[in-house]
């Protein structure tokens, strides 16, 4: 039977979400989302723009505020970025006419997500004895490499530019991805393409999810995506400016300010392990709300699904011992999506 869609039960007019929407007590938001008058701690902001400049100064201290936003938040909102505002209006638009297909048309896409299977249209299943769901529907295919990407079969076939456009974004993410991480690689004296490599290389692979959170009666009690940190190596965030990303810091849940232009850059798994936790990978969560439907586009970027992936040699010495086993990133992926294993896991970690 296929999963309910959230945007069902969103546009049914029900007052109150059902039980398996309502998260325990200890894990709903307190804060009010809309709340962005506090003063207080906020995702760090790097103006990019320097780094085309040929100016070595300036390109070193983007450098350090990356490494250090890395260490400090596992995440940060990169302005000036390089990619043009206009190409991602694009990609919004095109995601969006997605999404304001009727239900019936979206589901000729549907996924089998509860066989493993997630490329396409797709809706939360419970992974965990709770049986949890989260507030939204979401779209998940591959971007890069090309030859790995199966659009006639796994991308959204409307509308007509969805496929030109995305695949422009994809190509400017790429390079994105390069730059991030060959900043990283020298902030911990290592060769710039040092990282990119253990990664995959020109094998690196790319994933879009556009995350749909349709308008809940009861936010207070739900969340869009529950609290995680992503398998991925980086995850380059877009949205539609409506809040709703937390992320968590020294204790407390920041939300991210919509930020015209910024493309928030979050760090993952892979990165925390090669760099055996010398950056970490940003624990984060999305909230729901009343008035407006939120939609963010997550490009997560990954090593192939073969790949090994562990602490670097140069992070471990005898001070400095492996604080992450090596596994493929495919046993990654399994026991953290679809929690297989856990048991052997929780034994060995
Ligand atoms: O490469 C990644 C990195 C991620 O952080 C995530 C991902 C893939 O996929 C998750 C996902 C997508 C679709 C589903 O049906 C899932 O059960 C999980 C995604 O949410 C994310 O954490
Ligand atoms: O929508 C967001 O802001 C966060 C999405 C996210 O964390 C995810 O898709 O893994």
């Amino acid at each position: 039977m296929a999963p309910a869609r959230v945007e069902t039960l969103s546009s049914s007019g029900l007052e109150s979400i059902p039980l398996e929407y309502v998260r325990p007590v200890e894990e709903r938001p307190t804060d009010s989302v809309l709340d962005l008058t506090d003063h207080g701690p906020q995702l760090p902001v790097i103006d990019f723009a320097g780094w085309h400049s040929g100016d070595a100064e300036e390109r070193k201290k983007i450098m350090r505020e990356i490494a250090e936003a890395s260490q400090e938040w596992g995440a940060m909102q990169l302005l000036n970025h390089g990619i043009s505002q206009s190409l991602i209006a694009r990609l919004q638009a095109a995601g969006k006419a997605f999404f304001d297909l009727p239900i019936k048309d979206k589901e000729k896409y549907a996924n089998d997500s509860g066989s493993g299977k997630i490329l396409g249209y797709g809706s939360k299943l419970a992974n965990n004895a709770s049986g949890q769901l989260e507030w939204e529907d979401y779209y998940f295919h591959i971007l890069w490499p090309e030859h790995k990407r199966d659009v006639a079969n796994t991308w959204p076939g409307y509308p007509s530019d969805y496929e030109e456009v995305t695949v422009a974004y994809g190509r400017e993410i790429r390079k994105l991805t390069a730059q991030i991480l060959g900043a990283l690689s020298l902030e911990l004296g290592l060769e710039e393409g040092r990282m990119e490599r253990v990664l995959g290389g020109e094998e690196l692979l790319m994933e879009l999810k556009i995350n749909y959170y349709p308008r809940c009666p009861q936010p207070e009690l739900a969340l869009g995506v529950e609290a995680h940190t992503d398998i991925s190596a980086l995850t380059f965030l877009l949205h539609n400016m409506v809040p709703g990303l937390q992320l968590f810091h020294h204790g407390k849940w920041i939300t991210a300010k919509c930020i015209p232009g910024a493309l928030i850059l979050q760090l993952g798994d892979q990165v925390e392990i090669m760099s055996n936790g010398k950056y970490s990978s940003g624990l984060h969560r999305g909230l729901v709300n009343k008035e407006k439907v939120r939609i963010s586009w997550a490009v997560f970027c990954c090593p192939p699904k073969d790949a090994v992936i562990g602490p670097m040699k140069e992070m471990v010495d005898d001070q400095n011992p492996p604080l992450f086993p090596a596994r493929t990133f495919q046993e990654h992926i399994d026991y953290k999506l679809f929690r297989k294993n856990q048991a052997k896991e929780k034994a060995t970690n």
